[in-house]
């Protein structure tokens, strides 16, 4: 097989004969499990459909001459092989191969060359941003104190929060928590992240041509996401209208000025549809990352209440109640550090990464991985490996803990992956756990409401995130 890659022409010519030969023209029928709009056709529930492969396999609008024997069509001009479908089917014909997480090469070196520099020009690592994150984490202590003590689920508190701190850096600006059409976003950017990871996507990616034209939710999914690009390019809009280069905002501004300074050079990605995608993607990845580990954060406080204790005296010893934590607090904090590094590490968040593909063979061990391949680097497998934790199924602050209770760093922590491709946002996410955890816990006791056994019930999309539970914040 690690021949394929080297024979470009027979790989396409393989691909032709497939095309040609449509071995089964009219696939194998199905039946609607539901009353469904197709298109603009009604099908009642239980109606026969027959995805008809031919209709796609001979597409006038997808190949250059459709009913002739063509291995070209798998061919770029330099003889290389390209598939038809990019890597993803599914993000592909969502964002058309535009962004930061997704892309690759060139386009995607450049962008984030771009996103590093103006996130910490906006203050990423940097006094400005701390106090930034301090004013929000005041605002959400603020708004759990208008609970009263009584049972409520955190999740979408938290999203809200969170996600006010990558906003200002990419829209300028932050959301109320009494925004309800904010908070609508929020709710459907998870169910999103969620249905992402179900079975219909996986279908999509591995037969997209059959999945393009059936329903299923994966058709509520593309709703989802084309209302979260629309809020995203809604605000470029409002960018572009009342832009002062002189004077740039935020992430959004800046890209608009270098749009100009790189028009000679369209790979280089500083085009207007880039923005948008580049930017949806700091949104969602700078929000529902670092809040659902928040929400881990809580959970494991009301399920283990000795080490909440725990935390709660070394924040009153080096913090105390007058002043809000800093990040110079956490060298003086080694136990809420543990604590912090271990949600993230049972808290698993993205337990599979994110797909990567191999861009040249590659040797690793004694496999060779063709070019061309998917790769999962699958994080579960570092978070509890049973050759590097003490106990990997428990949760246990003392992972990070050396015999005199000093923090002590593990190479196998590696929540935030590793290499060139590395989260981007791991310092910022860094920070925004420690302030807003150490902030919430000077001010509250967390515990289950009367009567409620707490549980550690997750559900898996994407991430891998606290089924919804209820909790009660009572004032310390
Ligand atoms: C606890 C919080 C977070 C965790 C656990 C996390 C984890 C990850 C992981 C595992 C990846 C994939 C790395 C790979 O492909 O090897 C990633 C990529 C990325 N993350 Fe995060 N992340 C977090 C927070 C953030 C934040 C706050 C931002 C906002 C700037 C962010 C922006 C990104 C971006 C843009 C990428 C794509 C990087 C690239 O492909 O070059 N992340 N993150």
């Amino acid at each position: 097989m690690a021949d394929r890659a080297n024979m470009p022409y027979t790989d396409a010519v393989i691909h032709e004969i497939q095309r040609m030969g449509n071995i089964v023209p009219l696939n194998v029928p199905r039946a609607t499990s539901k009353d469904t709009t197709l298109g603009g056709y009604f099908l009642p529930k239980g109606t026969q459909v027959i995805p008809n492969l031919t209709s796609v396999l001979f597409d006038g609008k997808e190949w250059e001459s459709p009913h002739s024997f063509d291995p070209g069509h798998f061919l770029n001009a330099q003889g290389e092989f390209v598939k038809m479908d990019a890597f993803l089917p599914f993000s592909a014909d969502l964002i058309h191969n535009k962004g930061l997480v997704t892309t690759n090469g060139y386009m995607w070196k450049q962008q984030r060359r771009f996103a590093l520099m103006t996130l910490k020009n906006f203050g990423l690592g940097k006094k400005s941003l701390e106090t930034s994150i301090q004013m929000e984490s005041k605002w959400l202590n603020e708004s759990m104190r208008n609970e009263q003590g009584l049972p409520f689920d955190p999740q979408l508190i938290l999203n809200n929060a969170v996600s006010n701190i990558i906003s200002c850096l990419v829209f300028g600006e932050r959301f109320e928590y009494t925004d309800s059409n904010f908070q609508d976003l929020l709710r459907l950017l998870s169910e999103a992240l969620y249905l992402e990871g179900s079975i219909w996507v996986q279908m999509y990616n591995i037969f997209p041509w059959i999945m393009r034209r059936v329903p299923g939710p994966h058709r509520k999914l593309f709703t989802h996401w084309e209302k979260i690009i629309s809020f995203v390019r809604f605000k470029v809009k409002e960018h572009k209208d009342d832009w002062d280069p002189s004077a740039p905002r935020d992430y959004i501004d800046c890209f608009l000025s270098e749009m100009e300074k790189w028009k000679d050079d369209k790979d280089a990605g500083f085009d207007e549809e880039n923005l948008c995608i580049c930017t949806l993607d700091l949104f969602v990845a700078g929000t529902e990352t670092t809040s659902t580990t928040l929400n881990w954060g809580l959970l494991y406080m009301i399920n283990y209440p000795d080490f909440q204790e725990k935390v709660q005296a070394e924040i009153d010893h080096v913090i105390g109640q007058s002043r809000p934590p800093c990040m110079a607090d956490r060298a003086n904090m080694p136990f809420t550090d543990a604590v912090i590094h271990e949600i993230q590490r049972m808290g698993n968040i993205l337990p599979l990464n994110v797909a990567r593909m191999t861009i040249k063979d590659t040797k690793l061990g004694e496999y060779v991985i063709p070019k061309g391949t998917m790769v999962l680097g699958i994080l579960i497998s570092v978070l509890f490996d049973e050759t590097e934790w003490e106990t990997p199924h428990t949760f246990n602050p003392g992972h990070f803990l050396d015999a005199e209770g000093n923090f002590r760093r593990r190479e196998a922590f590696m929540p935030f992956s590793a290499g060139k491709r590395v989260c981007l946002g791991e310092q910022l996410a860094r920070m925004e756990l420690f302030l807003f955890f150490t902030a919430l816990l000077q001010r509250f006791t967390f515990s289950p409401p009367p009567g409620v056994e707490p549980s550690l019930e997750f559900r898996l999309g994407i991430t891998h995130c606290p089924k919804p539970y209820k909790l009660c914040a009572i004032p310390r």
